[in-house]
């Protein structure tokens, strides 16, 4: 997994000596290239032999000092923004020192890079820009897909992923055009910092195939495509093109797809799903972390998986690959398909799905409810279902502020002993309820985790600590886990298995304990998810790569943020 043009990690391997121009940049242009670049950490031997005499001030530094003071630099930013952009330059500068803040402070720095602030960064992309990272394709301009992935100069052995947007439904925040670069890059600096993917073996993909964000077409300094989003064959052809040229390229590539909306995410899925090491975070990647999250509710509740009741509130791409998940966990709990289907209410803008119901989306329609079962004229919003269902789980993926209610989460309560509340939805200025707020109405009762990140909350003498039901838990783990197998397909089962591997590391002992592992503990356990889904990989046959020691083989396959 020998990184590509990567200086620092060659040297670091013992084939750096009698580097000349011809195997990579020297001088000023070794400084402007972000995975070789070491600043003022080259030492005074590498600044001989790289054309770097009289470029650099003249002390040495360690990468600690470089990590110290970029710190200091990144305290003296005014907001979280201010901060994005500051990490992203350093991202561009020096990429060792990037993941090595990152990696040092990842309570601290992911929700920065990442969730929440990483939609402020979206919607401002066009006013922050600066420089370029990843790939941009133009629906305008399909036959430069093929040029454009050759252009980033990387032979089929050198790329591991490929994340790709085409920036419809970001987040919670909608349609922001090639603003959605920010989530690629973003979900790429998770999988390293995370799960330590080789960074230069990695591309973030935008696929701009327009924006019906009205007030980006009218900004003059829009960084997009300025027309409206085309859509139907021509789309379908530009997805297929870009399939094809990642496949023919980088063959040994997975491709994960983020934040498409809920009719284009589906269908590609559908489309190639079955056919290569692909998968679609918001369905796949937040169906399993919220089974792990369920499956640990369980554990604290008593009641097992075959005895939820679950109500989704909010439909969509994340809500019905939630559903999914839960519904395929109950089955493997005992139940029929249909007896597990039975104990999903899916409530959307229309309230709670019906057969009757107008609108209904395809992939709606398996948990749509019998009109005999619940007569037109009855009412169907959210307190009306939480009312009769009875849930135990109450999912939000919704993008709808505050609709979890006093009201609702008491009405919960008042059925359940430990409610289990989930508010999904993603960034802050979405989600559903506060757990402050959930567990104050509940004195204390309520299970809560949420997409974002949310500090502790002090009720009554006790800590509760709240579990992070972000995706981000569980795809570096997948991915590094698929890429270690060399996985032909992610299947159901890796998915299975990385829900099972997350949820097992959970210290549920204490009273207020978080449903989820801490995030602080990300790296040691994407380690322990690749492992579980590298595994399951094998044992379903998918598997291309020999794994006869795994644990030793995802630990070799991880990338250190560390100067050669
Ligand atoms: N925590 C995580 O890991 C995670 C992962 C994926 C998505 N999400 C969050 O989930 C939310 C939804 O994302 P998505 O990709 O599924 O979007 P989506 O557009 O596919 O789905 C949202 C659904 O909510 C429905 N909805 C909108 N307004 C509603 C209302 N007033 N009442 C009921 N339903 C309503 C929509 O009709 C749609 O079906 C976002 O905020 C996103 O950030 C969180
Ligand atoms: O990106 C995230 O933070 C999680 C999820 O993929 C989302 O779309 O909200
Ligand atoms: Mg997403």
């Amino acid at each position: 997994m020998a990184p590509p043009r990567n200086r620092a990690q060659d040297a670091h391997k013992g084939k750096g000596k009698g580097h000349t121009s011809r195997e990579g940049p020297n001088g000023r242009a070794l400084l402007a290239d972000p995975l070789s670049n070491k600043g003022v950490a080259f030492t005074q031997e590498e600044r001989e032999r790289y054309g770097l005499v009289g470029v650099l001030p003249p002390a040495v530094l360690s990468l600690e000092l470089q990590a110290r003071r970029a710190w200091e630099q990144l305290g003296a930013q005014g907001d979280d923004l201010a901060k994005n952009v500051y990490l992203e330059q350093l991202h561009d500068r020096n990429e060792v020192l990037y993941y090595r803040l990152l990696c040092d402070h990842l309570p601290e720095l992911l929700p920065i890079v990442y969730d929440p602030t990483v939609g402020e960064a979206i919607k401002r992309y066009s006013h922050e820009y600066r420089r370029p990272r990843g790939v941009y394709l133009s629906i305008d301009r399909p036959q430069d897909v093929r040029p454009a992935f050759q252009a980033l100069g990387l032979g089929p052995d050198d790329v591991d992923l490929v994340v790709a947007t085409d920036a419809e439904q970001l987040l919670g925040i909608g349609d922001w055009g090639v603003g959605g670069m920010q989530i690629s890059v973003g979900k790429l600096a998770v999988y390293t910092a995370a799960a330590g993917i080789h960074p230069g073996r990695a591309v973030p993909v935008m696929l701009d195939v327009g924006t019906g964000n009205q007030a980006l077409l009218n900004d003059p300094l829009y960084v997009g495509n300025r027309h409206n989003r085309v859509r139907g064959e021509a789309y379908d052809s530009f997805v297929a093109a870009f399939v094809e040229a990642v496949g023919e390229l980088f063959p040994h590539a997975l491709l994960h797809w983020e934040d498409f909306g809920p009719g284009n995410g589906r269908r590609i899925l559908q489309q190639y799903g079955e056919k290569i090491r692909t998968f679609n975070d918001d369905m796949q990647g937040t169906g399993a972390i919220t089974l792990a999250c369920v499956m640990n509710a369980a554990r604290v509740t008593g009641t097992p998986m075959r005895d939820q009741r679950i109500v989704v509130f909010g439909a969509g791409t994340a809500g019905v690959g939630i559903a999914d998940q839960l519904r395929d966990a109950m089955v493997r709990d005992g139940l029929d398909r249909e007896e597990a289907t039975r104990r999903i209410w899916c409530v959307d803008r229309q309230g709670l799905l019906r057969q009757s119901t107008e609108g209904l989306r395809d992939y709606q329609q398996p948990y749509a409810r019998p009109d005999d079962e619940w007569p037109p004229d009855r009412p169907a919003d959210l307190p009306s279902v939480v009312d009769r269902a009875q849930p135990t789980v109450l999912v939000g993926t919704s993008t709808q502020h505050g609709a979890f209610t006093e009201d609702v989460v008491r009405s919960m309560a008042r059925h359940v002993d430990r409610p289990v509340v989930l508010p999904l939805s993603n960034p802050t200025e979405k989600i559903e309820a506060m757990p402050e707020d959930v567990l104050r109405w509940t004195g204390g009762k309520a299970l809560v985790a949420t997409g974002i990140p949310v500090p502790p909350v002090e009720l009554d003498g006790t800590t509760y600590v709240i579990g992070q039901a972000n995706n981000a838990l569980l795809y570096p783990g997948l991915g590094l886990g698929a890429v270690v197998a060399r996985a032909d397909r992610i299947t159901d089962g890796m998915l299975q298995a990385a829900a099972e591997a997350v949820a097992g590391l959970a210290d549920l002992s204490q009273p207020g304990a978080a449903l989820l592992p801490e995030v602080e503990n990300l790296r040691a356990s994407s380690a322990v998810v690749a492992t579980a889904v590298a595994r399951r990989a094998a044992e379903e046959d998918v598997a291309r790569a020999r794994l006869d020691d795994v644990i030793q083989q995802v630990q070799d396959a991880m990338w250190q943020p560390e100067y050669g």
